[in-house]
């Protein structure tokens, strides 16, 4: 689109315009027109709907006209105007906020919160805390929420605000930042009437005591929902077939012979007015054939369509214009991490059932393993619990799927505002899930190591500590960038999945790295983490640890299928070094294998870190 920016400093955008806005998807299997040469404008301090069926393209439009991305299959075509000039996607950016039809609010934070954090986030620093907090304070007293302010929103297992009062929390956070254009997709999507109402008429106040242009896509509003916008946009199969005030949209019907009967819901009569899609009569599709055509032709279009009267109410007092000045970047990842933080304690779901689960496991392991001794047969559980607690652990972050791709989706959503980048996100993520990581860590050995017993040393214990610790942070790290590929929850789970089974077969324990297939042998072992931890863990336990064969009951090492070498078997005494030495495994090595585990964790993070800047959706 174009170039030319508008300056904005503290200006008010007084018209917002679009011209000939048409968008297209071609791709192998498909190539359709979605949209077809959309005009309008629209004036600060009103409220504009855009209304049309199912599928008529209002949320595409929506997207265009908040400069929103596009899938590459997507072409775009148009122009966006602010004050009459060309603006670029930067000032858009800057100047307008955009409501999703979903909330992608965080339910473990109160509405209060919430509005707080969003001022953190979008506020320039140049805002003292007093001025942020009256502003918040403000937003929750316009939006009628100062009663619920300190509720939490709601999450899966907790309930917090109703339906319409987290609508209601979404745009006042969005409204934090004094947008001068704010789209809302369907932002009355799963409201009764009276709670659209609600939320629609908040929108009316707030853009005409601030004069922003507030810009809707809305389902079938009622009567009174309906008189409340100033202007209207009808889609029909991607076409205009009307676009100016509500209050001229009847007398345009009777124009055009189509006068709209009296006690109808206005909306209701427009919107079956141009759906074809279950009409299966030819008048209907010929009726829409020629509204539309009388839309289109400039000399049948009533020129009063595109009079636009905006009244203001003077005597409101404005909230304060922010200057758009950048925000720290030092900051927001402090923010961010605040932000998780809270989220990280309140939300069981998060890490609380994480923890639990873990110490199940932990329980399980000790009592499986309970109490291992020094006698030969035991040498074989040894290794096999040593493979549980480093690579079905690992596994085990698989639960943390869930939780990151929903961290995920309320990122895109907040960078497509123009909140913060892919690096500030990742940060934070990563830091916030090391306190955690670590306690599951300590918690899991407490139990499991003294539990089985392995070598009793408080050096020995908190070296295997380390080693868990630092296969939790890889596994986490495998499973945000395999989320943010594919940030599918199903799909994302399988590959996840797939990748630990993978480095679970080729880590050691499964098949002893000495006769590992040459094709996995060069490189998967190497970039394996699994395969650190394991030989880890293994070179804390038994370079120090000898096993007698007193301690076994007679006739045991015929019954023993063990792993390690059968000459080995034989001896009555054998020295842990040994078994090493049967696994390849070189003592001496622990800060390499430290090293390549941190380089392998950055490296998932860095990847992570290209997958979010490529993909913007
Ligand atoms: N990614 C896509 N690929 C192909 N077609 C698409 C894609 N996204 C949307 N469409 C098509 O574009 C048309 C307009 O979709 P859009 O979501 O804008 O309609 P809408 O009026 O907002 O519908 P609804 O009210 O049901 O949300 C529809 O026919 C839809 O099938």
């Amino acid at each position: 689109m174009a170039s030319n920016d508008v300056h904005l400093h503290n200006d008010i955008i007084d018209t917002f315009c679009w011209e000939k806005v048409s968008v297209r998807v071609k791709d192998k299997t498909q190539d359709k027109r979605l949209l077809e040469s959309i005009d309008g404008a629209a004036y600060a301090g009103e409220l504009v709907a855009m209304m049309g069926p199912s599928g008529s393209g209002k949320s595409t439009l929506l997207n265009v006209l908040a400069h929103r991305p596009f899938e590459p299959k997507f072409s775009v075509e148009g122009q966006l105007c602010i004050n009459r000039a060309a603006a670029s996607t930067a000032i858009f950016r800057r100047a307008s906020c955009f409501v999703e039809q979903e909330d992608s609010l965080i339910g473990s934070l109160t509405a209060r919160e919430t509005l707080d954090f969003a001022a953190k986030l979008g506020l320039p620093n140049s805002v003292s805390r007093a001025e942020r907090k009256r502003r918040v304070e403000e937003l929750l007293a316009s939006f009628g929420l100062l009663r619920v302010a300190d509720t939490i929103i709601g999450t899966a297992i907790r309930k917090g605000l109703s339906g319409g009062e987290k609508r209601r929390v979404s745009v006042a956070s969005q409204l934090i930042t004094c947008p001068k254009i704010l789209f809302l997709d369907e932002p009355t999507s799963g409201l009764d009437s009276v709670a659209s109402f609600e939320v629609m008429s908040f929108l009316k106040e707030v853009a005409k005591k601030n004069r922003i242009i507030v810009i809707a896509s809305i389902h079938q509003p009622s009567t009174a929902t309906f008189n409340l916008f100033d202007k209207v946009f009808l889609l029909s199969q991607g076409k205009l077939c009307y676009g100016g005030p509500v209050s001229f949209l009847s007398s345009y019907l009777e124009d055009i012979r189509l006068p709209m009967p009296l006690h109808m819901n206005p909306a209701e009569y427009i919107l079956e007015l141009v759906n074809v899609d279950f009409a299966s009569d030819q008048i209907r599709a010929e009726q829409l054939i020629r509204i539309t055509r009388l839309w289109q032709n400039p000399a049948t279009r009533p020129r009063q369509a595109q009079v636009v009267d905006v009244s203001f109410d003077s005597s409101a007092r404005p909230v304060s214009l922010m200057p758009l000045t950048k925000r720290s970047q030092l900051l927001v990842p402090v923010t961010l991490l605040h932000r998780n933080w809270i989220k990280s304690y309140r939300d069981v779901l998060t890490y609380g059932i994480r923890i639990a689960m873990y110490l199940g496991l932990a329980l399980m392991m000790g009592t499986v393993w309970l109490r291992l001794q020094s006698g030969q047969e035991y040498i074989q559980p040894f290794i096999n619990a040593i493979f549980f607690g480093s690579a079905f652990m690992s596994f085990m972050a698989v639960a943390y799927v869930p939780a990151y791709l929903e961290d995920r989706s309320t990122f895109i959503k907040e960078r497509a505002n123009g909140l913060y980048g892919a690096t500030s996100f990742l940060v934070a993520n990563f830091i916030i899930g090391l306190p955690w990581l670590f306690l599951i860590s300590v918690l899991f050995s407490i139990i499991a190591y003294w539990l089985c017993n392995f070598r009793p040393d408080a050096s020995a214990f908190f070296t295997f500590v380390m080693w868990l610790f630092l296969d939790l942070v890889a596994a986490e790290s495998l499973v945000v960038f395999m989320a943010s590929i594919f940030p599918v929850f199903v799909i994302a789970l399988a590959l996840t999945a797939f990748a630990n089974g993978l480095w679970m077969s080729v880590g050691g324990f499964l098949v002893n790295p000495t006769v590992l297939n040459v094709f996995w042998k060069y490189w998967a072992r190497y970039i394996d983490f699994q395969s650190y931890v394991f030989q880890g863990m293994m070179v804390n336990e038994f370079s120090q640890r000898v096993f007698e064969c007193s301690a076994a009951p007679s006739g045991s090492q015929a019954d023993c299928s063990c792993m390690y070498p059968s000459h080995l078997q034989d001896q009555c005494q054998i020295d842990g070094g040994a078994i090493l030495d049967s696994y390849g495994y070189g003592r001496g090595n622990t800060r390499l294998w430290v090293g390549i585990l941190l380089c392998i964790v950055l490296g998932y993070r860095l990847l992570t870190l290209g997958v979010l800047m490529l993909k913007k959706t």
